[in-house]
């Protein structure tokens, strides 16, 4: 094969529920069991036969792939053939999602935080966020139904802290047809940047007062009881999608994992779910020969995971949590759906590569937001979560968790342009004490004004300029030449 030919390779993928161990056909669109409401996992049941090319094979295949030109071989079906093997060629929706860099941190912060570590910048997408990856595959797959039954109609839906409503909206907007989108909101509990992504691409917006639970608890019910279309990562096609952040790193990497860290932040929990069952493929298919670790991270104010793992394994058990408010808001989440799919993932994780290949960690809200202002301040563009990746990485440093000798990758999970309103509360002093956030100067910036209107009015055009010239040259302080 070619690198500009589409593969030929079709598999058979089923849903598998996580709770009565059922198992669906992949040819119809299911998002919890039938038979006990468990969420699922699709599988490949030829997946056998991707096991009769070499490690090596495939991966002078994904990158050949990477150097091709094929549209729709340009994003997440790179790896075609382990992400939805069933989705055709013309069904595949490109909007530029994944390929996403992973940007080597500054000597300046590695010597500061004392690890090696780079951020791999997942606001990069097309709708500034990695649910786009996931999005991509839904979609696809969305395509290839409507083309089948011949829908006339189909009404896409999810709740959201921001990201996923805005992914989906633009999505939705692109593909257009029978196709139209909704998206609930807790109100007041998604940025501004990110209420006006799906206002913008023309979705129903809904709001609800409260927070992400409660949506998410309206849309379950509206997807089990109405014909709308989930598209929350309940729903297993994104998953699937969301599993090329893995491929990549590892693509990245070289597919060499020994000595690598990988820091992903816990929301709903579809995306550590995609990391590591993408991780696992890899392996599976000797791509890789050992997996990466794998940290997930979360803030006290939002923190079920990290209290289930905390107990002593054969002893846990598993109960949400009410939130409070966090900065890292889109992962403010305290009954998170793909919870199973980690518990399941984590102990196949941990049975392949030992105790140590997946940990939880939490972290305050104070290290979160110093942690994305240390980052940015040398020259990343990390959002909230990603600083709570890098507030992480700091905290398994401290517990004795990450060697000096091992390199981490943190997930920057959407562009720090999102998240501004928080950079601006902690510079303006105005978080509410819900946050417990309490600014320090070190970390603040705020503009310098020079000269006023009345000045400008007052002054001619030269005038204007030479008196903000001396401004500028008392407040810098700088020497003529
Ligand atoms: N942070 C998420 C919450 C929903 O997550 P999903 O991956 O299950 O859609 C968001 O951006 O809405």
């Amino acid at each position: 094969m070619t690198m500009d030919e589409f593969p030929a390779y079709r598999g058979d993928l089923r849903y598998h529920c996580l709770e009565c161990k059922s198992v669906y056909p992949g040819d119809e669109l299911h998002y919890t069991c039938p038979e006990c409401s468990g969420v699922f996992l699709l599988q490949d049941h030829n997946f056998s036969e991707l096991k009769k090319t070499s490690g090596e094979d495939w991966r002078a295949v994904f990158d050949q792939r990477a150097a091709g030109k094929m549209t729709q071989m340009q994003g997440i079906f790179r790896f075609f053939e382990l992400i939805a093997p069933v989705v055709d060629k013309e069904d595949v929706v490109y909007l530029g999602e994944g390929n996403t860099p992973v940007i080597e941190s500054s000597p300046r912060l590695q010597k500061n935080v004392g690890r090696k570590m780079a951020f791999k910048n997942d606001g990069q997408n097309p709708s500034a966020s990695f649910k786009d990856r996931g999005m991509a595959c839904a979609f696809s797959y969305l395509n290839q139904l409507v083309k089948k039954n011949n829908w006339d109609q189909v009404l896409t839906i999810c709740a959201s802290t921001g990201d996923t409503s805005a992914s989906a909206a633009l999505y939705a907007a692109y593909v257009d047809g029978p196709v139209k989108s909704v998206v609930l909101l807790p109100q007041g509990k998604v940025t501004s940047q990110q209420l006006s992504q799906p206002l913008g691409s023309g979705s129903v917006v809904i709001e609800l007062p409260g927070v992400f639970d409660d949506c998410m608890r309206v849309v379950e019910y509206l997807a089990d009881n109405f014909r709308v279309a989930l598209l929350n990562s309940k729903n297993p096609w994104r998953i699937l999608g969301q599993e090329s952040y893995a491929f990549e790193i590892a693509q990245w990497s070289n597919w060499d994992m020994a000595g690598r860290c990988v820091f992903v932040p816990i929301g709903n929990a579809g995306n550590i779910t995609a990391v590591m069952n993408g991780f696992l493929k890899l392996k599976k298919l000797d791509i890789i020969d050992e997996l990466p670790r794998i940290f997930g991270v979360q803030s006290t104010h939002a923190d079920p995971v990290y209290r289930y793992y905390r107990q002593n394994p054969g002893d846990r058990s598993y109960a949400p949590v009410e939130v409070t408010p966090s900065v890292a808001q889109a992962a403010m989440i305290g009954n998170p759906v793909s919870f199973p799919r980690v518990r399941e993932l984590a102990a196949k994780y941990q049975q392949e590569q030992g105790e140590d290949a997946f940990n939880v960690v939490h972290v305050q809200e104070q290290q979160i937001i110093e942690s994305m202002l240390l980052a940015n301040q040398n020259g990343h563009i990390a959002c909230t979560q990603g600083g709570e990746c890098l507030a992480g990485l700091i905290q398994a440093r401290d517990q004795g968790l990450v060697g000096a000798d091992e390199f981490s990758i943190l997930d920057a999970t959407a562009h720090a342009l999102k998240f501004s309103g928080f950079q601006e509360m902690y510079f303006n002093r105005s978080f509410s004490p819900g946050y417990g956030i309490t600014p320090r100067q070190e970390y603040i910036n705020q503009p310098q004004s020079v000269l006023s209107e009345e000045d400008k009015e007052r002054m001619s055009k030269d005038e204007f300029t030479r008196a903000a010239v001396n401004e500028m040259v008392r407040i810098l302080g700088l020497q003529g030449n």
